[in-house]
């Protein structure tokens, strides 16, 4: 479960771009981001992964106080939510496969991530995963020569075998087509469902936040100004974000 209190974020010399958010959400949430250009969403997604500092607030993960964690709680909490870039970083020249198990800068060793060393478990468990999703037909073929959709599901699973609890996903569906935006959400909204992970994405434009989502959290200018939960949105919360 996570819990954030009061989190505000001032960027030093600069403006606040947070104030005072609170909200919990539990395994197997699927929790949409919506609020206008400039809001701070992008920014809540990256303090929640601990991509950004937080300037003041509590952080709880399963119980933990994640603020209060040396670097190696904070590195363990780091590959247990997992942010997930609107353009995912892969390596472009290693395959499907290669980029599951080697990971990403924040949860794998540098050691790995050069070798690309692989133990059998570690084969066995990235299939698995590249399987679920979907995707097996794409383990082998290079990051390059994948489509947006595959390249944003590659990092999911990325994510999945190397621990991730939460996936925070900043414009997860940006700039792909309907149909592919469908398989990425539905990707993610089984996770949700049949393993527990909690989704947090920025998801603005379109309908796709109600039609996958349990929960929308709304910002205008920093501030968290909707909280809603099975339904959507009516036209006058939609005037507010
Ligand atoms: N490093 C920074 N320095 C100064 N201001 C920043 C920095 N990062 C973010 N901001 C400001 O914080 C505010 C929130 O930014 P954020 O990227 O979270 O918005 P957003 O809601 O994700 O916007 P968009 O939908 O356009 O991506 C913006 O006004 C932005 O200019």
């Amino acid at each position: 479960m996570i819990n954030v209190i009061n989190l505000s974020k001032v960027i030093p010399g600069g403006p606040k771009v947070l104030n005072q958010i609170s909200f919990e959400a539990y395994p197997g949430q699927f929790i949409a981001i919506k609020g206008a250009s400039g809001s701070g969403k992008s920014m809540l997604l990256k303090c929640l992964a601990l991509q950004e500092k937080w300037t003041s607030g509590t952080y709880r993960f399963d119980g933990v106080d994640v603020l209060k964690q040396g670097f190696t709680g904070k590195m363990k909490v780091k590959r247990e939510i997992a942010y997930l870039e609107e353009k995912p970083q892969l390596f472009q020249t290693k395959t499907g496969l290669k980029n599951v198990i080697i990971g990403s800068v924040t949860q794998t060793p540098a050691w790995r991530r050069w070798t690309g060393m692989m133990r059998n478990d570690d084969y066995m468990g990235a299939m698995d995963t590249i399987e679920k999703l979907g995707l097996l037909d794409k383990a082998h073929q290079q990051a390059q020569k994948m489509s947006g959709g595959e390249r944003q599901r590659i990092a999911i699973a990325r994510a999945l075998v190397h621990g991730a609890k939460v996936i925070a996903a900043d414009e997860p569906v940006a700039g792909l087509d309907p149909h592919t935006a469908d398989r990425v959400l539905g990707d993610l909204k089984r996770l949700c469902q049949e393993q527990g992970v909690i989704v947090v994405a920025v998801m603005h434009q379109g309908d796709w936040a109600e039609r996958y989502a349990d929960r929308i959290l709304g910002l205008n200018n920093g501030e968290l100004v909707l909280d809603i939960r099975g339904r959507r949105l009516t036209e006058r919360e939609k005037m507010m974000l």
